[in-house]
């Protein structure tokens, strides 16, 4: 639970306990518990394929079939970032941003929100006439001129270049500084999790795998000794290396049928990452 200024202990914004999702009788999320407190940001890392997406999901409400759960509590005003924007293209960006707003200000209420994401005079502007970065740009003032409680992002910024990457990063903080949503943001990206979160929960095979507070002051610059350790920590339970930077000795994907590959058979076994007791 947060507790704010005042000594006032907040209910979390999302409370997860023992939450089971099956894909053709496989658990992809394994009685998963997860809170994150009003305001605060947690990223969301782990393997491909270890349910961080479903999770995300069963959060949006878009997945409705989830097996069980003892508790599973998320605010009603939420809204939700894809890694491609998802804009309505026969639409211009202002009312890409608009669409579904309440009331006469709903043109205004976007215009102000496009000005905070930096695109003031791209108003009139069709989607397809602007770059990725700048329809991610309107995707996130779509999301925030909502005033959502809980921001669900699912890689925002895995098809931007690495420039703008790091521009967003600064973009998002400022808005949630600003607009003060609990976040869950699924990455792939260590130093972006580093970067933005309050926590980073480490997911593998639909578990809690590490939940690991960010005690790093501001700015998070890569090269501190706490950083390095950190990010260590975090390559080390996603299964890889970090004295190779994160790169596998091997790719640990299974072998096809057939042997074709080529390789030995420790190369189809797939690192085990270390599992840690939540901090
Ligand atoms: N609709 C579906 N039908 C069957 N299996 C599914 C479905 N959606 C997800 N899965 C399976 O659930 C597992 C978790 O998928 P999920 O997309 O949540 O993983 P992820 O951690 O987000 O992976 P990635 O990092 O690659 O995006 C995968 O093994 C996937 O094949």
């Amino acid at each position: 639970m947060a507790t704010h200024p005042g000594g006032l202990t907040a209910a979390p914004a999302v409370r997860i306990t023992s939450l089971v999702r099956e894909f053709a009788g496989r658990r992809v999320l394994d009685e998963l518990d997860l809170e994150i407190a009003p305001d605060e940001f947690v990223a969301l890392i782990g393997r491909s394929g270890s349910g961080k997406s479903t999770l995300l999901r069963v959060l949006a409400d878009i997945d409705r079939e989830v097996t069980g759960y003892a508790e599973l509590t998320a605010p009603e005003n939420v809204s939700v970032v894809f890694q491609d924007a998802r804009l309505l293209p026969w639409k211009r960006v202002v009312d890409n941003v608009a669409l579904g707003l309440p009331g006469p200000g709903a043109v205004e209420r976007a215009r102000t929100a496009l000005a905070e994401v930096g695109l003031a005079g791209r108003e009139a502007a069709w989607p397809v006439e602007l770059s990725g970065g700048e329809q991610q740009r309107v995707a996130l003032a779509r999301s925030l001129v909502r005033e959502p409680e809980l921001l669900l992002a699912d890689e925002p910024f895995g098809a931007l270049d690495a420039l703008t990457r790091l521009r967003m990063h600064a973009l998002l903080r400022r808005l949630c500084a600003r607009h003060r949503p609990a976040v869950l943001l699924v990455t792939h990206d260590v130093d972006e999790a580093i970067a933005l979160a309050d926590r980073v929960v480490v997911l593998d095979d639909g578990r809690i795998a590490a939940d690991l507070r960010v005690e790093l002051p501001a700015p998070r610059r890569p090269g501190t000794a706490s950083y390095a350790a950190l990010r260590d920590r975090l390559l080390t339970l996603l299964g890889l290396d970090p004295a190779l930077d994160g790169l596998p000795e091997e790719d640990g994907f299974p072998e096809p049928p057939d042997g074709r590959g080529g390789s030995t058979e420790a190369s189809a076994t797939r690192p085990e990452p270390a599992r840690e007791a939540r901090a």
